[in-house]
């Protein structure tokens, strides 16, 4: 393209652009008009105004949210089709006053061929054209034209709009997760756009976008399956919270707020589990096994005396014998109630025979049925008789049952036999420890088998009771109101128009009862259903995650995506299939995603040693970047270790300018190193993505990435646990740009490439100097070059 018909196109697209903001602005202004009305109004003087009042500006709130949210890149694509049709793309759908497109939403069917065209297949477009905009303004266009006989379908012609991808890609990192709409591709939006029930696995090498497709796909889908959900919402679940600060912006800046993004550990509402947990403890809690464990745990509160239990109520003597207590167990647990709801069932056994024995020592024909009744009661509210029942079948909340199974090793040791002394003693704890991530799928599983209190069944009822008579007010009056206006206006229904009319009414009831977003809602409620769970990072899910998750999607509407090979934990995932054939079997499908955008290739030759020693079979995704700076590895002397590193954080620093740098190190030494580095932003700092170094262990790192990544210690950090191996691998593959690494005393096997080690750094860039006397000395870039 010459310099004069790239401006008339930019000048030409700017026309357009302009168009498109105009009308972007008229909608906000409407939609802020609304929300100003509604606001202003003065009608609220009874609950009903007020609720309604509260819905009305959640949903004209969420319209101006989902409008101002699109400013940046409004548009950013154009196809041109065979049949001269041209359509913009943008991030959301715009139409003029005569309902015209102006601009088509990048996840309806008419933009995917903006992303799917190749060469070999165009889909009927001519050109795809990107257009890069600042502000308001164009800045440049980029023509792909999609044309077979001109160009050839190499396997890099699988990637679209190459200039668009590699100028996005090179930019430096700001901390946090940038959307991609405007350089999907084409493996990728296949798994955007693929269909909602079932479950999609995503397997995928560091870096091949897993995180950003499935974050678009969470876009596509509440975009495509609106009605179905924005009902149950939508769940996206991260590995921790630094994870899910990096990630937060994404949703909101494709136009969707309503989804809820959690840890497993944030899961179970009511509980907090931040605190850190130890490997082995981990290991033990995730496993299946737990699953007999709490179930064993909860039959050792249903006890059946071994000798008969004497006691007093008023004058007369009481006696609860093994058999009778027993029948009323087995009574209980015929009912295949949880817990707490089969109580209800042994205490009224329980009163029925101790009522008898009032009954039988005053004397039957002395008492009439009434006086049965009386008697009953007072037992049932008798102190002793509560001692009593407390003994043989307390009530349990999830809470109390796991906090005391872990903080007594004899109840440990009475339900879990199944478990070695040492896996027993890795999981008990202090009673008042603080919760920890993997408690939290131990107290869901608890609470499925404890069911709720019978305080708990009460208050529903009565909210419940309390609800439905609101509802029933609202529906009157939003009747009687609709009525009212009808007569004013002459208008008449028609029979077949009733039942639209009154489902009309029912909605707008629903609105007024229902106030808040779906996922302030789901966030509340333990038993909430889903209508899609996104999972991130899922290899590091444990069997007792999934667990979980699955009760939290009972329809199997899910997308997971991870890598096994950047499993970190003993109790994460080993085979999908494994997995899926146990929750879904025939309803699962799997995808790959095969080229990395974010480790260049020398980077990459690092990485790949290191997969090849978790697995000599795995193969590393293909970068698509060649990066400017080669990576370094150098040893010292444990005794010069934290000057090194000191040096080495400086130096980095001033290499990648106003890049972030992150210093990764094994967990068992971030104390220690946190208290002797300065300027250094530390992992609970929840400013930590926003800094220019971040002072992480591997398991805060999973899933983000940084310009620079300095690896300190990488021995500790492969001996660190049984899956050290992945860890480093996790931490080779976290840098866009630079990595060092610098080894505390000898270098781990699995970096000194072909016996050959790299002891010396020499240079921030490829261009940077070699020390003098450097024979001995080889860069990575030279080591892959002999590789090859
Ligand atoms: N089509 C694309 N266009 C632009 N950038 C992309 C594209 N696909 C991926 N990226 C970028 O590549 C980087 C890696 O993506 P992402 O974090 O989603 O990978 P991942 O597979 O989840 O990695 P990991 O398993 O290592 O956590 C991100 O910066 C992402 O924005």
């Amino acid at each position: 393209m010459t310099d004069e018909l790239l401006a008339q196109q930019v000048a030409e697209e700017q026309g357009h652009v302009a168009i498109m903001y105009e009308r972007l602005d008229v909608l906000r202004e409407r939609a802020r008009g609304e929300l100003d009305r509604v606001q202003g109004e003065n009608t609220v003087d009874n609950l009903q105004g007020y609720s309604e009042r509260e819905s009305f500006t959640n949903l004209f709130s969420g319209r101006f949210a989902q409008l101002s949210s699109v400013e940046r890149g409004l548009c950013f694509g154009r196809i041109d089709e065979t049949d001269g049709e041209r359509f913009h793309i943008g991030r959301i759908g715009l139409f003029d006053e005569e309902y015209d497109p102006l601009l088509i939403d990048w996840r309806t069917p008419l933009a995917q061929s903006f992303y799917r065209a190749t060469p070999a297949a165009p889909l009927g477009v001519t050109r795809r054209r990107h257009i890069r905009l600042n502000g308001r303004t164009v800045i440049g266009v980029d023509d792909d034209v999609l044309d077979l006989e001109a160009l050839q379908d190499s396997d890099r012609s699988t990637l679209i709009g190459e200039a668009a991808l590699m100028s996005s890609l090179g930019a430096n990192r700001t901390g946090r997760m940038n959307e991609i709409v405007a350089t999907i591709q084409t493996e990728q939006d296949e798994i955007i756009r693929s269909e909602l029930p079932g479950v999609l696995v995503v397997q995928g090498g560091p870096g091949t976008g897993k995180t950003v497709v499935a974050l678009h796909r969470a876009a596509y889908l509440l975009y495509t399956h609106r009605e179905q959900l924005s009902r149950n919402g939508v769940l996206v679940v991260g590995p921790n919270t630094t994870f899910l600060r990096y990630i937060d912006q994404v949703l909101p800046s494709l136009g969707e707020t309503d989804v809820v993004l959690a840890t497993v550990g944030e899961l179970y509402p009511g509980v907090e589990a931040t605190a850190a947990e130890d490997a082995a403890a981990a290991r033990v809690k995730g496993d299946l096994v737990m699953v007999d464990v709490l179930a064993q745990a909860v039959a050792n509160f249903q006890r059946v005396p071994d000798a008969p239990l004497h006691f007093k109520v008023d004058q007369h003597e009481l006696v609860l014998r093994p058999d009778a207590v027993r029948k009323a167990k087995e009574k209980a647990l015929e009912s295949d109630e949880p817990h707490n709801p089969a109580r209800r069932i042994f205490v009224r056994r329980i009163l029925t025979v101790l009522t008898n024995q009032v009954v039988d020592t005053i004397g039957r024909q002395y008492v009439g049925t009434d006086d049965i009744e009386d008697i009953r009661k007072e037992l049932a509210e008798d102190e002793r008789v509560h001692g009593v029942l407390d003994h043989l079948w307390p009530e349990l909340t999830p809470q109390l049952l796991v906090s005391v199974l872990l903080s007594s090793a004899e109840r440990l040791a009475a339900a879990a036999p199944q478990l070695s002394a040492d896996d027993q003693a890795a999981i008990l704890r202090p009673i008042n420890a603080p919760w920890t991530a993997s408690d939290v799928p131990l107290l869901d599983e608890a609470a499925e088998l404890i069911g709720e209190l019978d305080s708990t069944v009460a208050a529903r009822k009565q909210q419940t009771a309390a609800a439905a008579a609101e509802a029933e007010e609202n529906w009157r009056y939003a009747k009687e109101v609709v009525q009212v206006q009808m007569e004013a206006q002459n208008i008449v229904v028609m029979p077949w128009e009733i039942e639209q009319f009154e489902n009309l009414i029912a909605q707008r009831t629903e609105l007024i009862r229902n106030p808040g977003t779906v996922s302030e809602r789901a966030s509340a409620d333990r038993s909430w259903v889903f209508g899609h769970v996104i999972v991130d990072e899922a290899q590091e899910l444990s069997a007792m995650d999934w667990r979980l998750l699955m009760r939290r999607c009972p329809r199997r509407s899910m997308t997971l995506v991870g890598d096994i090979a950047q499993t970190g934990t003993d109790a994460g995932v080993k085979s999908w299939s494994d997995l899926l054939e146990q929750y879904a079997p025939r309803r699962w499908r799997s995808a790959e995603l095969t080229v990395n955008y974010r480790t260049p290739t020398d980077i990459m030759t690092v990485a790949a040693d290191v997969l090849a020693a978790i697995d000599p079979t795995l193969q590393p995704p293909v970068s698509v970047r060649d990066g400017n700076d080669e990576p370094w590895i150098r040893a010292v002397p444990g005794a010069e270790f934290v000057d090194a590193l000191r040096d080495a954080i400086k130096t980095e620093r001033e290499a990648i300018g106003d890049g972030r740098l992150a210093v990764l190190v094994p967990g068992p030494r971030y104390d220690e190193l946190a208290a002797v580095l300065e300027d250094v932003a530390y992992s609970n700092d929840p400013a930590v993505l926003d800094a220019p170094v971040a002072l992480l262990d591997v398991t805060r790192s999973k899933g983000l990435e940084f310009d620079a990544v300095l690896i300190a210690d990488p021995a500790g950090i492969i001996a660190e646990s049984r899956r050290g191996l992945s860890d480093l691998y996790v931490a080779v593959t976290r840098a866009t740009k630079r990595l060092g690494i610098l080894a505390d005393g000898d270098l781990p096997e699995v970096l000194a490439v072909q016996g050959r080690l790299i002891t010396e750094w020499h240079g921030p860039s490829k261009t940077g100097t070699v020390p003098p006397g450097s024979e001995s000395v080889t860069t990575e870039g030279e080591i892959a070059g002999q590789m090859c």
